[in-house]
C-alpha cells in the first residue's frame, strides 16, 4: 500500500496493515525504487508473500543522503530541549501504536505477538532515553596553563548517519540507533533487512507525523551491497552503525574506515551460561528458557554454549527439559505461541545441522532435535556437548540448548573464553566471591550474573573482539554519535 492511503482517528485507530507501507521515506517523498523494481516480503510462518518493498540502490540512496545533510543543517541548530519534544512525539507515536506495530513486526518477522509487542516498547524506550539525554551533552572548561587564555570543550553531532540493521529486531535495532542519533541532533538514512522492511519504514512514517524536519530519517529498502557502499562512500555520511553478522561487520567497517567515518558495530555472538554447583537451580533453568528461547533462539545475546558443573548437571538438565516442553511451537500470530518459526529454511538447515554434528560426535538429544515442518524448529536440548564441536564455535541461531559439563572453575571460565566473540554471558551462582572472580574473568562486554536477561536502554550494550565496537543506550551511548571540539580563547589579556 502506498503511505497516503491511510485515514484513521484515535476512535478508530490503525491496524498492522495500516502500517504495511510498501514504498520508501527518500527525503520527503514517499516513492518506489527509480526502475520500479521490488523485492518480495514474505511470512517467515507460511513462506507466503506479505508483499512487496522497493529494491533501490545507489540512486536513491544518493537522494536520501542530500536531504539528510539538508535536514542536519536544520535539525542540529535546533536547541535540544526542541530535539527531545519531537523525539517525545515519536515515543507516544510508538506507544499509542504499539499493538499494530506489534502484529506488523510478528509478520514480516514471526516472533510470537506478544514478544513483538515487547519489541515495539523496548524500542520506544530509547528513543525516550536519548530525547532526555540529549539535554545532558555537556562540554567542560579546562584550567588553563596560560593566564591569558582559557580551554573550552565542546561537542557536536557527527552528521549524517548511515544504518543497516538485522532482521531478528527490526523495531529495536533501529530504534536503538534512531534514538541516539536523534538525541545527539544527527540525521539518519536506513537500510533495513530485506526481509523485514516494514517496521523500519512504518518508523519513517511516525517520525514524518512526529514533525521532524524532512530527510531527518530516511529508509532505503534494496540492494544491500549498493546501498552500503553509497553510504560508506558518500563524503556527506559521516558515521557508519550496523547490527548484523561479524562477516559482514567486518566488511563494513574496513569500506567506512578506508573513507574515514566514526563506526559502531553490533556483531555475532557466541554466549557462555555457565551453572555452578552453588546456583539457585530454579532460577538458572528460568535464566536459561529466557536467554536460548527469545525469539526461538534468534538473538546475538542467546546463550550459546550451556556449562553445567557436574554435581548440578543432572539436577539442572532434568528441570531444564521440563521446562523446554512447556513451549509451544506456531505460527506467531496465533494463541499462546512461544515458539514461531525461524527466519527462512536456511536457518533451520544451520539448526539441524549443529545438532547432527553434535550427535554424530556422541551427543545425546533429551527433547527436540528435528525440524517441525517449514521454517519451524522443536526446541532442543542437547547432552554430552564437547569443544570442538561446531555448536562450541559458531553462533547456533535458532531454539537449540547445547549442555556441556564441568569441573572446576577454572575449567568453566577457560572454555566460556575460548571464542573470537565477546559479546554477552551468563553464569549463575550464590558466592559472592566467585561472582567477582567470574564477571571479572569473563572476556565479553556484558556479563548476566543470575540473570538470563541483560537487555535494558540503561545500560551500555555492546561486544568486544568479533562481537564489535561501540556501546548502544546508557549514557555512553550518544559519545558514537558525537564529535568534540577544544577551542582555545586568547587574547584574554587586561
Ligand atoms: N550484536 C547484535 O546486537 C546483533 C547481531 N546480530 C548477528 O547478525 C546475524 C544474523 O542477522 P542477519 O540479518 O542474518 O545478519 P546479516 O549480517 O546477514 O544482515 C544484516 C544486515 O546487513 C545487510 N547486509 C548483508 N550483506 C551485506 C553486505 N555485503 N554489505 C552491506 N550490508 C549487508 C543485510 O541486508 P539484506 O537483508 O538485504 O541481506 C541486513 O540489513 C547473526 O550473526 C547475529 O548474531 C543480529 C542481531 C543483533
Ligand atoms: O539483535 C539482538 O539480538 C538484540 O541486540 C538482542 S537484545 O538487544 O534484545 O538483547
Amino acid at each position: 500500500m502506498a503511505a497516503q492511503d491511510m485515514t484513521w482517528t484515535r476512535e478508530n485507530p490503525r491496524g498492522w496493515r495500516d502500517f504495511m507501507i510498501e514504498q520508501c521515506l527518500v527525503g520527503d517523498a514517499w516513492s518506489g525504487a527509480d526502475d520500479g523494481s521490488t523485492l518480495d516480503v514474505n511470512d517467515p510462518s507460511t513462506g507466503d508473500r506479505l508483499g512487496t518493498a522497493p529494491k533501490m540502490g545507489r540512486a536513491e540512496t544518493a537522494r536520501a543522503v542530500d536531504r539528510a545533510q539538508q535536514a542536519f543543517r536544520t535539525y542540529s541548530a535546533m536547541p535540544a530541549a526542541e530535539r527531545g519534544a519531537l523525539m517525545m512525539k515519536l515515543h507516544g507515536l510508538m506507544i499509542e501504536n504499539q499493538a499494530a506495530l506489534g502484529e506488523l513486526l510478528c509478520r514480516e518477522m514471526g516472533k510470537p505477538l506478544a514478544e513483538a509487542k515487547g519489541e515495539i516498547a523496548y524500542g520506544a524506550a530509547f528513543v525516550k532515553w536519548f530525547a532526555e539525554e540529549a539535554r545532558r551533552v555537556y562540554g567542560d572548561m579546562i584550567p588553563s596553563p596560560w593566564a591569558d587564555k582559557r580551554i573550552m570543550v565542546t561537542h557536536a553531532p557527527v552528521g549524517v548517519v548511515g544504518a543497516i540493521t538485522p532482521w531478528n529486531f527490526p523495531n529495536a535495532m533501529i530504534a536503538r540507533k534512531l534514538g541516539a542519533a536523534l538525541g545527539a541532533g544527527c540525521t539518519m538514512v536506513c537500510k533495513p533487512a530485506s526481509a523485514t522492511p516494514y517496521s523500519a519504514i512504518a518508523m519513517a512514517k511516525l517520525v514524518e507525523e512526529a514533525g521532524f524536519p524532512a530527510g531527518t530519517f530516511s529508509v532505503v529498502t534494496g540492494s544491500a551491497r549498493e546501498i552500503a557502499a553509497e553510504l560508506c562512500e558518500n563524503p556527506l555520511v559521516r558515521k557508519i552503525t550496523f547490527t548484523g553478522s561479524t562477516e559482514v561487520g567486518k566488511e563494513l567497517a574496513s569500506n567506512a574506515l578506508r573513507h574515514m567515518k566514526k563506526v559502531s558495530m553490533e556483531l555475532g555472538g557466541n554466549a557462555p551460561f555457565i551453572v555452578f554447583d552453588d546456583a539457585d537451580l530454579d532460577a538458572a533453568v528460568d535464566g536459561a528458557i529466557a536467554s536460548k528461547f527469545r525469539n526461538a533462539g534468534q538473538t546475538c545475546v542467546c546463550a550459546n554454549r550451556l556449562f553445567v558443573q557436574a554435581g548440578v548437571h543432572d539436577a539442572f538438565v532434568e528441570k531444564l527439559v521440563a521446562a523446554v516442553e512447556k513451549l509451544k511451537v506456531g505460527r506467531g500470530y496465533d494463541e499462546g505461541v512461544t515458539q514461531g518459526p525461524l527466519i527462512d529454511r536456511a536457518a533451520v538447515e544451520k539448526v539441524q545441522e549443529h545438532v547432527s554434528d553434535m550427535v554424530a560426535g556422541g551427543a545425546t538429544v533429551l527433547t527436540g532435535g528435528e525440524a517441525a515442518g517449514g521454517t519451524f524448529y522443536r526446541p532442543t536440548v542437547v547432552t554430552g556437548a564437547r569443544p570442538g564441536m561446531k555448536v562450541f564455535a559458531e553462533e547456533t541461531f535458532g531454539p537449540v540448548a547445547p549442555v556441556f559439563r564441568f569441573s572446576t572453575e577454572a575449567e568453566a571460565i577457560a572454555m566460556a573464553n575460548d571464542t573470537p566473540f565477546g559479546l554477552a554471558s551468563y553464569f549463575y551462582t550464590r558466592d559472592l566471591g566467585r561472582a567477582f572472580r567470574v564477571m571479572e574473568a569473563l572476556e565479553y562486554g556484558i556479563v548476566g550474573v543470575n540473570s538470563g536477561i541483560i537487555s535494558t536502554e540503561v545500560a551500555p550494550f555492546g561486544g568486544v573482539k568479533d562481537s564489535g565496537m561501540g556501546s548502544e543506550g546508557s549514557k555512553y551511548g550518544l559519545d558514537d554519535y558525537m564529535v568534540r571540539k577544544y577551542a582555545l580563547i586568547g587574547g584574554l589579556a587586561g
